[in-house]
């Protein structure tokens, strides 16, 4: 009976005792007693009730959870949400040039993974293991297939990715590797950490510094023609700027003597046998795996199956798991990572390309093909842009 009467005052403010008192003094001697009996057990319960809360084991609709140090955890990890949501704003250059993209991840499968969009990985039901930095990288290039590469990857029970791109080794360099961990999604014994930022490939201290973090470090670059590669680059800086000068006039430094203009990055970043140089003064080639971003589109099985012999993984990811959607042009997946449906990457994926002069384009495969030569020669896989 008093654990029925007094448990109303179970959730009053502890300390408060006003109740108490007030109800003491109009009752009898000996119910009196009882009712501070009733009274201190309820204290007691309460007491009990908030070490449980302090130790984080209470629900979540306990006010004591509100400031409990997972709460202020939580609060910090959206705060470095948001700072990574920043910067997908930041890169954009005074020509509107623009280096990154969100991650192509539909809202629905992003809620069906019920974890931060940006930094979803696979998450195990009992939410187990430990963060840990990645074991294999896909270093790019930008436009090259990176998206698609990742979320054909992440279908794999042995492979748990990042969603975002971190931009660890090349913009978020100072923060440290324990913020970079934190950033990984946690994986158990035998599974394999992965994230994509395609930009590393280009970025000059990146080979170092990866190798810093481990000298095993598995490298994935997926690899397209460096003609069309310029251009969707282009395609993409256009859709957020569309008053930027024309492909062609950004391609030459002088259009009349045809002297093309390396210092622009969609250029640059297409001389893969340069940047690759620098990778091989510290990874050796047997630990870099090139992809064709052609064939990722017309094979992405066949493609997938060289990535996963690379990582050592069992062949899971088979042509079962594609189909080829009509409308967006692409194979798309049958059922996507922690879902059920089918997943095509978003719009931003596939853009149609602008129409460019000819003349410019021929220019530009012959400015490449010396590049290409070397570039086939140095890994040993021909890739058959010359056409
Ligand atoms: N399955 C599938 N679905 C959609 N798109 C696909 C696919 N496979 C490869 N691609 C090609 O990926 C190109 C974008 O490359 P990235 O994902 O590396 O771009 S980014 O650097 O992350 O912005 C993108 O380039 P654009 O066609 O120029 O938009 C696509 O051609």
């Amino acid at each position: 009976m008093f654990a029925q009467h007094g448990c109303g005052s179970c959730t009053d403010p502890p300390g408060t005792g006003m109740a108490f008192s007030r109800v003491g003094r109009l009752d009898p001697p000996n119910r009196g007693v009882s009712r501070r009996a009733a009274v201190m057990l309820c204290s007691l319960l309460t007491s009990l009730f908030l070490l449980h809360c302090l130790t984080e084991r209470c629900g979540t609709s306990s006010p004591v959870r509100a400031s409990s140090s997972r709460g202020l955890l939580q609060d910090l990890g959206s705060q470095r949400t948001k700072r990574l949501v920043y910067q997908w704003t930041e890169p954009v250059g005074s020509d509107g040039r623009v280096d990154a993209e969100p991650p192509e991840e539909s809202p629905e499968l992003v809620a069906s993974r019920k974890v931060s969009p940006r930094f979803a990985g696979k998450l195990s039901p009992l939410g187990e293991g430990s963060k840990k930095l990645p074991q294999a990288l896909i270093i790019g290039v930008k436009k090259g297939g990176t998206r698609a590469l990742l979320e054909f990857l992440r279908v794999h029970p042995d492979i748990r990715a990042v969603g975002a791109e971190p931009h660890f080794f090349d913009r978020n360099y100072e923060n440290g590797l324990d913020w970079y961990r934190e950033l990984m999604p946690k994986t158990l014994e035998g599974q394999i950490t992965m994230e994509k930022t395609p930009s590393y490939f280009v970025t000059r201290e990146a080979p170092a510094r990866i190798s810093a973090m481990s000298r095993d470090t598995k490298l994935i670059v997926v690899v397209r023609d460096p003609v069309t590669r310029a251009i969707s680059d282009y395609t993409q800086t256009l859709s957020k700027k569309p008053d930027i000068p024309s492909f062609e006039s950004l391609t030459f430094k002088n259009r009349t003597t045809g002297l093309i203009d390396t210092s622009w990055s969609a250029i640059q970043i297409g001389i893969y046998a340069k940047h690759l140089d620098n990778w091989l003064q510290y990874f050796p080639m047997g630990q870099i795996l090139f992809v064709s971003g052609e064939r990722l589109i017309t094979d992405p099985a066949g493609e997938l199956g060289r990535v996963q012999d690379f990582l050592g993984l069992k062949r899971i990811i088979t042509d079962k798991h594609f189909y080829f959607n009509q409308t967006k042009g692409f194979p798309c997946l049958k059922k996507a990572e922690g879902s059920s449906k089918p997943h095509c990457l978003g719009k931003t994926k596939g853009r149609t390309h602008p129409n460019i002069d000819p003349e410019v384009v021929q220019r530009l495969r012959d400015f490449y093909r010396p590049f290409n030569m070397k570039f086939y020669q140095m890994t040993g896989r021909f890739f058959g842009w010359e056409d």
